[in-house]
């Protein structure tokens, strides 16, 4: 599945709207045995632009989904891609703290990331409950 997930993530790269930056990324993700992708749409509003990541799992999740199994992330980086902070914030709603996230070049330099590890301590909706 892990390299599944790098090959549709591949695959969503090449749909990267970006003619601001042209820096590619794309996202793939398992969720109810099916695979959802995504690119990063940019804007001419810079603050606009939605990365990879989130394009996956908002796609994902107007299609009925709830949780994410696991989740690859790909762009022309020096070493596997490193997601922002915004992704990651998103990517803990859905995912449990063990889901797995593969992070990776065009090279094949490959990480696998708990959620845990990429974004420790994640603010969670349990977090609201009042003692
Ligand atoms: O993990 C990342 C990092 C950056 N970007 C996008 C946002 C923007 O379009 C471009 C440059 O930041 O890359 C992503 O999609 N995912
Ligand atoms: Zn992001």
């Amino acid at each position: 599945m892990k390299d599944q997930l790098i090959q549709e993530a591949i695959e969503a790269r090449k749909f990267a709207y970006t003619p601001y930056s042209h820096f590619q990324v794309g996202a793939a993700l398992l969720a109810d045995g099916k695979v959802h992708n995504g690119c990063n749409i940019e804007n001419a509003s810079y603050g606009l632009t939605n990365c990879a990541e989130r394009t996956a799992i908002f796609k994902a999740v107007s299609e009925g989904i709830t949780r994410i199994e696991a989740i690859a992330v790909v762009a022309d980086t020096e070493g596997p891609v490193s997601p922002c902070g915004a992704c990651r914030q998103v990517l803990a709603e859905f995912c449990d703290r063990e889901t797995k996230v593969y992070l990776t070049n065009l090279r094949g330099n490959t990480e696998e990331w708990t959620m845990e590890q990429l974004l420790p301590g994640a603010f969670q909706a349990g977090d609201m409950k009042k003692k």
